[in-house]
């Protein structure tokens, strides 16, 4: 087989942003395959374990029997750009609650593919499912608020330059076998100051040049979705709702109703914000996912924390919410145990 043909460091950057191909060796474990490999790997993709708008994922096995998945984009110049745009930003990224690039296809118009590292319990929407054979415990889920929080602290605040995630939801949350998560799915994010351009050309003219809408139904920001401004703070409105999901065990968008979870939970949200840790705990535990009444780690002052960080996520004008770092440090601030869960680090 013809893998480790090339190898993309991240000081390899030419002015246009294009990965330069600089040997035949991978020194910082970022493979170039051929589609051959793509083929080889995936046992001629005998197994899909995710699909999403732009892609079909594939379980992938490497040597040592080690397992990834391979996100493949084909059939059209827009999946590639998307492809390119998401492996351009995951070449940036090393974080410890970040999906891991291990390396990719190019052909360098109408198909590529990512290599990821596997996480193998799906994603947090399947886990959160009444369907899901796994009740998943309150401490988990206060741990992967914190987490995806982490996650979003990198990328608004410590990388450079910063980035806009563009859709954050809980189906873009991995889960591994500890159940600790990673953020997945970059093809929507923005780098730098490209996530502050209005695309005022699709608002104003129907023929104009068509540009991409990001986010998701029961996630996109409504001050994202009047002015086409993709911000840190579209990202915080998203990470509200996943909030929101972690305490009620409900979908942002409800499949029987098709009701938005933000606005069955609105009149919780406007008392936690007048009420703050004073609200009733009777109208908390009525919006809890009943399935954690046995769970004997549930901590009602913790639960009214977590809607309280929801609440301030999803406040408008978006400047009224906070940035990841402040519900960073709120979460460890007022559930003590986040800090001693080897999450609080990065590795
Ligand atoms: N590395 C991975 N390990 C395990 N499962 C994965 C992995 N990457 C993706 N998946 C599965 O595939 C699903 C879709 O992945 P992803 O969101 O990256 O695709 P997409 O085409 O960008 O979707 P979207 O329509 O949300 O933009 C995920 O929700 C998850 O269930």
């Amino acid at each position: 087989m013809s893998c480790f043909l090339t190898c993309v460091r991240f000081d390899d950057w030419t002015t246009d942003k294009k990965p330069k191909i600089t040997g035949s060796v991978s020194v910082s474990g970022i493979t170039c395959y051929t589609w051959d490999d793509v083929e080889s790997l995936t046992s001629n993709f005998s197994r899909l374990i995710g699909s999403g708008g732009y892609s079909s994922i594939y379980l992938a096995r490497l040597s040592g029997a080690k397992k990834a998945a391979f996100k493949v984009h084909v059939g059209s110049h827009r999946l590639y750009q998307v492809f390119r745009s998401e492996l351009e930003i995951l070449l940036r990224l090393q974080h410890p609650h970040i999906v891991k690039l291990l390396g990719y296809f190019d052909d360098s118009e109408e198909t590529g593919a990512l290599l990821l590292e596997y996480l193998p319990q799906g994603n947090l929407q399947e886990k959160l499912n009444h369907n899901s054979k796994q009740v998943l415990p309150w401490r988990n889920r206060t741990a992967l608020a914190f987490q995806v929080a982490q996650a979003m602290e990198h990328i608004h605040e410590k990388c450079s330059p910063q980035i806009v995630h563009g859709d954050i939801k809980s189906s873009n949350i991995l889960l591994d076998k500890n159940l600790n998560c990673k953020l997945c799915d970059f093809g929507s994010a923005r780098v730098g100051f490209s996530s502050m351009v209005q695309p005022s050309t699709t608002m104003s003219s129907p023929r104009s040049k068509q540009v991409r809408m990001i986010g998701s139904p029961g996630y996109t920001d409504p001050h994202y979705l009047r002015t086409g401004i993709a911000s840190k703070k579209m990202d915080m409105y998203g990470f509200g709702v996943v909030v929101l999901e972690l305490v009620s065990g409900k979908e942002a968008v409800s499949a029987e109703k098709g009701e938005m979870l933000v606005h069955t939970a609105a009149p919780l949200i406007q008392d936690i914000c007048d009420l703050g840790a004073n609200i009733a705990e009777e109208k908390v535990r009525q919006f809890l996912d009943p399935r954690l009444s046995k769970d004997s780690s549930l901590d009602i002052e913790e639960v009214k924390t977590m809607l309280g960080v929801a609440a301030f996520c999803l406040r408008s004008p978006p400047s009224l919410r906070p940035s990841a770092s402040q519900v960073v440090q709120t979460l460890v601030q007022k559930i003590p145990y986040l800090s001693f869960l080897g999450c609080g680090k990065e590795a």
